[in-house]
């Protein structure tokens, strides 16, 4: 089985939830410098605005508007009144993704797309899993195997601190085992990584100095919770000028040395083997995956 054609390589930088319930809020992101969508049902809607909420974000996603941003929907559990018919509602809307919260182990997952699969026959609907439960980290290796539907785990650094009962710490230090986690579990997978969000709206210096963190983990974006926040997280996930630059410098010495011919030559002095000009080309694909976004 293949995966959906939303797990080609493409720009995760900035991934920003919105509730579904707020109207305003769904109409703007079709204005918004953002890469992707998460129009949430579940923990920022109260549970006497659900049903509208899933009503609202389907009529959203079937309407269209929202340009090459990916959209998706995050749904309540399947263990809660509201679980099964989110899932309906959203397999019918076709988003992009599907975000499962909670995710605890394989099964939950291999549950979830087993349902999927008879509203979903062709497969165009990716899964993405929230990581937010103890037991969901230590399981992270299996998760990310459980469907060919997966194609990003997601950190929910609120849940995961509140059962972990860990304490707020500079440089998010009661959360590196589990971030680490599943950014090995999603690359031994090939899977995209979003790191969670930064509640603080007033802390510019905080959030732009916790984007530079989940890009030295190796995540590919992060979650986040309102568009004043889109600017840090689309410049620091970005491949750098200096970057790009250096990328291509090492892609035409190779090509000139006829590198593959030889296995191992020197750019400007450096050492250049076939696994450098691979990170070079994701680089360049990934700048060239944001121009083309637009
Ligand atoms: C945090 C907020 C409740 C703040 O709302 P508000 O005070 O209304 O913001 P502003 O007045 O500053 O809004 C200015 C304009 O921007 C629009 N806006 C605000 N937030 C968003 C957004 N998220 N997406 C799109 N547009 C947004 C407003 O509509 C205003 O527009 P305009 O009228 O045109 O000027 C609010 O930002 C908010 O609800 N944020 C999202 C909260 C959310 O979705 N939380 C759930 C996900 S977090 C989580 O669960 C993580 C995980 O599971 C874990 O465990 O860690
Ligand atoms: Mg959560």
């Amino acid at each position: 089985m293949t995966r959906p054609a939303s797990s080609a390589l493409r720009p995760r930088r900035s991934v920003l939830y919105m509730p579904a319930s707020k109207e305003r809020a769904l109409e703007k992101a079709k204005t918004l410098d953002v890469d992707a969508i998460i129009l949430d049902l579940e923990d920022a809607v109260a549970p006497a605005a659900k049903e509208a909420a899933r009503a609202q974000a389907a009529g959203a996603v079937r309407d269209g508007g929202y340009g090459g941003r990916e959209l998706v929907i995050r749904i309540n559990g399947l263990d809660t009144p509201w679980g099964a018919d989110d899932l309906t509602a959203a397999a019918e809307a076709r988003p992009h993704a599907i975000l499962v919260p909670k995710v605890s182990d394989a099964a939950m997952l291999e549950d979830v797309a087993g349902r999927l699969y008879t509203l979903d026959p062709a497969q165009e609907v990716a899964l993405w899993a929230m990581m937010e439960t103890p037991r969901g980290i230590l399981n992270a290796a299996a998760i990310a195997d459980a469907t060919p539907r997966l194609t990003a785990l997601v950190m929910g650094t609120n849940d995961l601190a509140k059962e972990l009962h860990s304490r707020a710490m500079p440089d998010r230090q009661a959360m590196l085992t589990s971030l680490e986690m599943v950014v090995l579990a999603a690359r031994a997978a090939g899977l995209a990584a979003i790191d969670g969000v930064f509640g603080d709206l007033n802390d510019d210096d905080g959030l732009a100095r916790e984007c530079a963190q989940g890009v030295g983990l190796g995540f590919d974006g992060k979650t986040l919770i309102h568009p004043k926040q889109l600017a840090a997280a689309n410049t620091a996930f970005a491949p750098a000028a200096d970057d790009i630059a250096d990328a291509r410098r090492i892609i035409e010495g190779w090509e000139r040395e006829d590198g593959d011919a030889k296995g191992v030559v020197t750019v400007d002095g450096r050492m250049i083997e076939a696994l450098h000009v691979d990170q070079a080309r994701r680089l360049v694909a990934l700048k060239d995956a944001i121009d083309a976004r637009g």
